[in-house]
């Protein structure tokens, strides 16, 4: 018998080598449902099996979080040193850090957590190296920072490759897919929008993981790889950059090879470092800042005026309800409504509820029961 990296290996050439056509949606579209059930499982298995146990407990704090991702040795934890004052251990060998190290940035008002955590390396997703627990903070990150070296920049794409297995979606809206399983009338599908699939597409990828009943609603043009990912379920999408550490080892040129290599890789251009000297350190904490989406949000109590000064910092999307939680819990138990000045309302001093969404500047006062 085949072992599943064999099979995983044939799907994948079929699938490659399969053009795309009317003909071959349903087969290709099939093909791919089957091939997530067996790499899930694959992972499923492999991460119950191996060791690390419980994973890393952090807790979540500050007004984002922002998780180091790179291969060992890369600086990870020289940089989370230089951008939070925290002393996570630092050397040559591969594997100094085995936990994850939480440190606390303030920029431009925001309090931004980071969090460095052992290397990941090739097979990260099936649980080699610290796989497991890597994955399971990754996975919980407002924001990652992938992080290279001047001298691996070429492996940028294992590291997506690992994140991607791990069902970590880097950079992508999650697609507006909802997949209702019923009891009989077969597969209802409809579509708001210009749809990207067809019916006898999504029976079956449906069929493949035995649903033969269910009302499919998707909105907008969404692929194939969309629909098993939605089908699949535990997919996460998270934002991320890249970032190229240690320039101070190389000449001029050599840096721009590696601009060139990552953009061709990743799609965008990587921010250069030294975590040493210090180069474009500050360029880094805007770009964190700017890749969290902050906004400002000016409080004003009841019949008082604004705080122009201290702005409360929330992450965009956010509604009335997320500034309260961030407020106090009382503001929603007690919430009556709430008024509010700014770029979200129409006219001054309108009155919204819990589930308004603000705009960066809005001035916003809560009126509670007594
Ligand atoms: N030249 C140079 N060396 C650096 C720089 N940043 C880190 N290093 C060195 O690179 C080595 C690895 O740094 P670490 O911060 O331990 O790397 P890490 O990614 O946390 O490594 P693991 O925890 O083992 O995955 C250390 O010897 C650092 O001193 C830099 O900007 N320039
Ligand atoms: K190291
Ligand atoms: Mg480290």
């Amino acid at each position: 018998m085949a072992s599943i990296e064999e099979e995983i290996k044939a799907i994948e050439d079929e699938i490659s080598n399969t053009k795309y056509n009317k003909a071959t949606s349903n087969h290709i579209g099939r093909l791919k449902a089957k091939l997530a059930k067996i790499k899930d499982e694959a992972v499923s298995r492999a991460m119950a099996s191996s060791g690390g146990g419980e994973g890393y407990a952090v807790k979540k704090s500050g007004d984002g979080t922002v998780v180091l991702v790179g291969f060992p040795s890369v600086g990870k934890s020289t940089l989370l040193n230089k951008l939070t004052g925290t002393e996570s251990e630092t050397a040559s060998y591969a594997f100094t850090t085995l936990t994850v190290v939480p440190g606390s940035m303030e920029h431009k008002g925001a309090n931004i957590q980071i969090l460095d955590i052992p290397g990941l390396i090739a097979g990260a997703a099936m649980g080699k190296g610290r796989g497991k627990e890597v994955i399971a903070v990754v996975r919980s990150a407002d924001l990652i920072l992938l992080l290279g070296d001047v001298y691996n920049e070429k492996h940028i794409n294992v590291l997506i490759k690992e994140l991607n297995d791990a069902g970590i979606r880097l950079n992508k809206e999650k697609p507006d897919i909802t997949i209702k399983k019923t009891s009989n009338g077969g597969i209802r599908f409809n579509t708001v929008g210009r749809a990207g699939l067809d019916l006898e597409e999504i029976r079956s990828m449906l069929a493949e993981n035995k649903v033969m009943n269910a009302d499919v609603l998707t909105r907008g043009n969404v692929t194939q790889d969309d629909f098993v990912d939605a089908m699949m379920g535990s997919r996460v999408y998270i934002p991320a950059f890249f970032a190229v550490n240690k320039v101070d080892l190389v000449d001029e040129e050599r840096r721009q090879e590696i601009i060139g290599d990552v953009t061709d890789r990743f799609g965008r251009p990587p921010i250069m470092l030294s975590a040493h000297s210090g180069y474009n350190i500050e360029h880094l904490k805007d770009e964190i800042y700017n890749q969290l989406g902050f906004i400002r949000i000016y409080l004003k109590p009841v019949g008082g005026k604004a705080d122009l000064k201290e702005p409360l910092i929330i992450r965009a999307p956010a509604t009335v309800e997320s500034v309260c939680n961030k407020l106090h819990r009382e503001f929603v138990e007690k919430f009556r409504y709430a008024k509010v000045w700014g770029d979200s309302v129409k006219h001054d001093a309108q009155r919204v509820g819990l589930n308004h969404t603000l705009e960066d500047g809005d001035i916003l006062t809560v009126v509670t029961k007594a």
